[in-house]
């Protein structure tokens, strides 16, 4: 099949003095295109991350957006998710549980968590047929320019390595051009069992925003707005990170201070 060939993101930088209005501002963000996409399309995909994307989400499911926000039309997936049971304290899909999802009342059966009776490459199997399953149902479309399904937006975090999702520099994964999730079982953050989504559909989503904040990115910041690259070595994933409509950095102080 042929595909049309991609426009060149649009980037946007946007900084804060403090991670409170870092908050403030995703959550409007966030709450915006929820309208927009639910107008557009009736139905708002949202892909989330673990670490502190949940914590940072905070003001989405307070008042105004808790009551304005259609949350009956939302649907939940992971960019990322460490492969423990649903209810252990390493699981990203607890974490949202507690943070995010329990606050707002998305129905359960659009939420999207990984099969945790699973291997780390049996869950991640798992979740890329249901993937194309909801593909085949039409509740997820297909991105015309790259194939790959095509997500409203995600919600991203970047560890001071550079990494995003499970992309780590230093694991090969990093460079998957076919599978849609694949997995891991040496993460060097623990734990180290985890499925993640692969580059090609993290850069099929329609919006991404790279939520970053605390002084020890401030680096990793400078390095992925940059050349990306540390002297020597293969540029890091974080600059690898595109998307087919507008990539927005959301960056307090702390985390902006080496730009
Ligand atoms: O499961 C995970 O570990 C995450 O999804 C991971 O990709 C995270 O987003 C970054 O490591 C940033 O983490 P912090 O926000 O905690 O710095």
């Amino acid at each position: 099949m042929a595909f049309a060939s991609p426009a060149k993101t649009q980037t946007k930088l946007l900084k804060f003095d403090t991670e409170e209005d870092v908050a403030v501002a995703l959550a409007k963000y966030t709450a915006d295109l929820s309208e927009k996409y639910i107008n557009e399309k009736g139905s708002f995909s949202v892909v989330l991350s673990g670490g502190t994307l949940i914590d940072t989400l905070r003001k989405l499911v307070e008042s105004p957006y808790k009551q304005s926000v259609d949350w009956s039309k939302w649907l939940i997936f992971w960019v990322d998710e460490r492969v423990v049971p649903l209810d252990h304290e390493d699981s990203n899909y607890l974490l949202a549980s507690r943070g995010f999802l329990s606050k707002v009342p998305i129905p359960p059966s659009n939420v999207y968590a990984i099969n945790d009776k699973k291997s780390p490459e049996g869950a991640a199997d798992d979740y890329e047929d249901r993937l194309k399953d909801l593909v085949s149902r039409k509740i997820l479309p297909i991105s015309n320019i790259s194939g790959f399904p095509k997500f409203d937006l995600m919600l991203l975090g970047m560890g001071p390595d550079g990494h995003v999702a499970s992309l780590f520099p230093s694991r090969h994964h990093r460079y998957e051009k076919e599978r849609w999730v694949t997995f891991i079982t040496d993460s060097p953050k623990p734990p180290p069992p985890r499925i993640t989504f692969t580059f090609p559909v993290i850069n099929s989503a329609s919006e991404i925003a790279m939520v970053i904040t605390g002084a020890d990115l401030a680096e990793t910041t400078k390095m992925a707005l940059g050349n990306g690259q540390i002297p020597g070595s293969t540029p890091l994933p974080c600059t690898e990170v595109s998307a087919e409509g507008e990539l927005t950095w959301f960056l307090d102080k702390d985390a902006a201070s080496k730009l």
